[in-house]
């Protein structure tokens, strides 16, 4: 098991992580889901052994990982945020150069190689230069790197910011085939909602350096298992009608979404009425509604009263 417990980092003045503890068993898909700047990175390099905390304690089946530093790192694998490859050389010379790295030799060398460029679908434009990739691509040899050395546990920090549509399917894909058939202990790290939702058993959400909130996914939208969300269609914005929703007593909060207003309101609390009503007033049409039950998205904006992407 590996266990974090009040770890802090402060830089100069800023507080990037505050006193976060969390633990992965073995086997466990864990996500780390917080918006840009929550303090993620920071976390996952600290229990990288990466970068040293100013406080608190890492153990890796109990044993101190700060003081020794070597008991984690030859059963982890962490694929960080930047891409770090050599662009000039293909991708078999990226990942055999990592190999040696990681003192393999010989035989088991190019077992590896190709069984990890088979893991990332890559091993047929192995002689490519990376520079020629596509950054999705890129991405896949950076994951086939941190896998190189059969580790048990794999930290990966926002794998899938910015890529094609393709890599990333393919790289969720892959993610839960590690978890899943070869029972690869995974933490994944991310500010979509829907991809911590996919992969991992439990959920840590992070905001402003703190674990605001950590459980199941139902365990987590079950904090607003009182409320559900009503999304109204509308064809036009209207700051009166959104200000007339927010003065009804039983509407809990008001948001905009992409077309229209995202409502939170009590369970069965029969509003669709008023809301139509107050809708004609204000001249407004409502194309289509409906109730969802709550996503982390929203177990996030409850707790923070912020959005997951702002
Ligand atoms: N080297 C540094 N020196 C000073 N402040 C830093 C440093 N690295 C990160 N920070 C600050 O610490 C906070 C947490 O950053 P961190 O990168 O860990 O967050 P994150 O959740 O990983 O976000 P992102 O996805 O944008 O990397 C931020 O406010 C950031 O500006």
């Amino acid at each position: 098991m590996l266990e974090t417990e009040a770890l802090r980092k402060v830089y100069k003045k800023q507080v990037a992580v505050d006193d976060v503890s969390l633990y992965l068993k073995q086997g466990e898909s864990v996500g780390l889901l917080g918006p840009n700047g929550a303090g993620k990175s920071t976390f996952i390099s600290m229990i990288a052994t990466l970068m040293k905390p100013t406080s608190g304690i890492v153990t890796w089946n109990g044993q101190d990982v700060i003081k020794n530093p070597n008991i984690i790192r030859p059963t982890l694998g962490v694929v960080p945020q930047e891409i770090a490859l050599y662009k000039e050389l293909s991708a078999y010379e990226n990942v055999k150069f990592f190999g040696k790295i990681y003192r393999l030799k010989g035989k088991q060398l190019e077992q590896r190689i190709q069984e990890v460029l088979k893991l990332v679908g890559l091993e047929d434009r192995q002689k490519e230069l990376v520079k020629n990739y596509s950054g999705g691509m890129q991405r896949r040899i950076n994951i086939a790197v941190a896998l190189l050395h059969n580790p048990d546990i794999i930290i990966m920090d926002e794998p899938t910011v910015g890529i094609d549509p393709q890599s990333r399917h393919y790289i969720l894909e892959m993610v839960k085939t590690l978890n899943e058939e070869q029972g690869m202990t995974v933490l994944y790290t991310s500010h979509y909602m829907e991809e911590v939702e996919r992969l991992c058993d439990r959920i840590y959400i992070m905001d402003h350096g703190k674990v605001i909130a950590t459980g199941t996914k139902d365990e987590l939208t079950s904090i607003l298992s009182s409320e559900e969300t009503i999304h109204l269609e509308t064809d036009q914005s209207s700051i009166t009608f959104e200000e007339a929703l927010k003065e009804q007593s039983s509407v809990l909060k008001v948001t905009e979404w992409e077309k229209g207003l995202k409502l939170i309101v009590p369970k069965n609390s029969r509003k669709l009425a008023d809301i139509f009503q107050l809708a004609e007033q204000q001249q407004i049409s409502i194309n289509s509604v409906n109730i969802e039950v709550p996503s982390l998205e929203d177990v996030f904006l409850h707790l923070t009263g912020r959005r997951l992407r702002d």
